[in-house]
Order: C-alpha cells, then structure tokens, then sequence
C-alpha cells in the first residue's frame, strides 16, 4: 500500500521573541500560515523492517539526518511498530530558508504513516510527537493559520487572512536557525511587533492591517549577518509589493501583494536579482 502527503511552506506574517529560557531556546510568540508551495512525499510499505528515503534533489542528507528518517523511526519506536517504509521526497521548498521545508516533511511522514499504519493517532499527539523533532514541526502537522507560542509549539488556531499573492525570494545563502538565535539579544530590542495589532487585522480580515503590522525580530540578526537580504527587501518594496518581511530565521524574504496585475511585474524584476524566485498564494 502507498500513502500520498503535501508538505507545504510555511511562512511567518510576525514573529516576536520575547526572552531567552533556562532551556537555551527563546520563548516565541510568532503568526504563522500556509502557502502553496510544497513537497511532496511518497510513503511506501516495505517488506523488511527498515526506513528508506529516497529523493531526487541532491543537497539534502537522506540518512537519520533527514527529518522524515527521524518521524519514520520517532513514530515506529513510540507506538512498536515492526514494519518498513519506503519514502520517497519530492523536494520543491528550498532547503534552510526560513520556510520550514525539513519541519513539514517531518510533519507530512507522522501524518502519512498514521494512516499507512492505521494507528489512529489523533491530531494533538502527533503535535507533541512533532515537538520531539522540532520547534515548528507541531505547527506543520496541523497548517492553517496559528498563533505559536512556547518555543513554537504552543499552538492556537486562528482565522485565515484574507488571500492574496505571496512572493517568495531565496538569496544564495545558508542561514543556520541556530546560529540566529544564538545572536539575537532580546534585551537590545528597541520595538516589538504588536501581536494584538496583527491578530485583530486578521480577524477583521483587514489586508492594509496586516502590512502595517508585519514584523520579525529576528531580521535584526540575518539583516545585519547577510545584508543583501536588507537589499533584497528593499527592491521588493520598490518593485511595488505592498508589504515585504524575511520569513522565520531568512533568508528567504516574502512580499504579499493583493493586485495581480502586480505580480508579473514584482517577479520578473526580482529574478534579475536572484534566481529563485516563487509567486504563490495563501493555503486558505
Ligand atoms: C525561526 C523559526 C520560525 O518559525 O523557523 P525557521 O527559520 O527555522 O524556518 C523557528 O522558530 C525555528 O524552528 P525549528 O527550525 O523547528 O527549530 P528547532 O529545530 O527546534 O531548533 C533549532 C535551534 O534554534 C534555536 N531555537 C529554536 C526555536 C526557539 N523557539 N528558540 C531557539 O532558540 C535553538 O538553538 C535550536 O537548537
Ligand atoms: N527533509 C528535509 N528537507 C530539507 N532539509 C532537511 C530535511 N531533513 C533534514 N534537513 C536538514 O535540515 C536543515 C534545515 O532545513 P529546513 O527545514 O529546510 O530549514 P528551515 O526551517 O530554515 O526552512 C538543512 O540543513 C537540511 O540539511
């Protein structure tokens, strides 16, 4: 029997940091959705007990370090399961830009081989098994749009914004999450995004209120590391999106336009600039 999943980006419409823990991870307050571009993974039952990962793109680990491997084997040691899987990951999402691509394929093979297996686990526990493998996995087990907290697992369910495109710009450059985090100091932050602010702007379905309050405090970090990200937003704005922001630790940055007659526009002036370039919509 084989089992299909889409595993989709995620982007970060705000993300707040509001102090660093005892644990060494930063308790987060960020608002999460969707967009339509997405892996997709293929999961296959195996004769032998073994996991296998398979996948045509050839700059990702595809061994215990691969994050589907690690859901494979998280997911048969905590519920005894003796059976193999075959995954095969088609990869679309670029690797280590912000937009969660490892977290949603873990999230995709806990929910894939749920079914594969007939293990009836409901939804909130495959959440706290995505936990064990990451900070945003949880949130990629469920999609839509959410309010994290915590480290990122605290999660509660918010309206959709109101659509429009999402244009997504990857810079070539390697951002490690870890990295970003280990230099952000909350204590020199000057401004928080306000939380309240982007949460009524969604709820009232208010697109002019969710560009005057997109934020991420961890560009204070990547900004200042890579500052052709700084530079990458700035020919965003100026091609005419209407709110532009790095989504999660960068360095992908994502503009939100409303008006598709924009879009052609904003996407052929970016990719003079950078070769991979995405026009997208929410996952609403
Ligand atoms: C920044 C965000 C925003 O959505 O996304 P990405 O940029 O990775 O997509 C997330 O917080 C990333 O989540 P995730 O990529 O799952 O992180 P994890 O694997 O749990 O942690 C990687 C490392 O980041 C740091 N970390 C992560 C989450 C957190 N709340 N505080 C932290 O300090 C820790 O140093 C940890 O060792
Ligand atoms: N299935 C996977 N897809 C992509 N990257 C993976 C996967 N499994 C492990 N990795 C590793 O995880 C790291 C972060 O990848 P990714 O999840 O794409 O980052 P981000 O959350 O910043 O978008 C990369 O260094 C990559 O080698």
């Amino acid at each position: 029997m084989k089992v299909y999943e889409k595993a989709p980006a995620k982007i970060n419409l705000l993300l707040d940091v509001l102090r660093k823990r005892e644990d060494g991870f930063h308790e987060v307050e960020m608002i999460m959705t969707m967009v339509d571009l997405a892996d997709r993974l293929e999961m296959e039952e195996l004769p032998r007990d073994t996991i296998i990962i398979s996948s045509q793109a050839g700059y990702i680990p595809l061994d215990e370090k691969n994050l589907a491997f690690q859901a494979a084997r998280l997911i048969k040691d905590r519920y005894d399961v003796r059976r193999g899987v075959y995954i095969h990951l088609d990869k679309k999402i670029p690797v280590a830009a912000g937009l969660a691509g490892g977290s949603s394929d873990a999230a995709a093979t806990l929910r894939g081989l749920n079914r594969l297996w007939e293990l009836g686990i409901p939804e909130d526990e495959l959440c706290t098994l995505g936990a064990e493998l990451g900070s945003d996995v949880p949130f990629c087990v469920t999609g839509g749009t959410a309010i994290a907290r915590g480290r990122g697992e605290k999660l509660e369910r918010i309206n959709n914004p109101p659509q429009c495109w999402v244009i997504l710009a990857k810079p070539p450059i390697n951002v490690s999450t870890a990295d970003v985090y280990g230099k952000f100091r909350a204590a020199e932050l000057k401004e928080h995004p306000s939380t309240a602010a982007m949460l009524s702007a969604i709820s009232s379905g208010s697109f002019p209120g969710i560009i005057a309050n997109l934020g991420n405090v961890l560009e204070t970090v990547t900004l200042q590391l890579h500052p052709e990200v700084l530079q990458l937003k700035e020919i965003m704005h100026r091609l005419g999106a209407d709110g532009v922001l790095m989504s999660g630790s960068g360095p992908t940055v994502f503009g939100l336009v409303s008006k598709e007659a924009k879009v052609s526009r904003i996407y052929n002036g970016l990719r003079g600039f950078c070769k991979e370039v995405y026009v997208v919509r929410m996952l609403t």
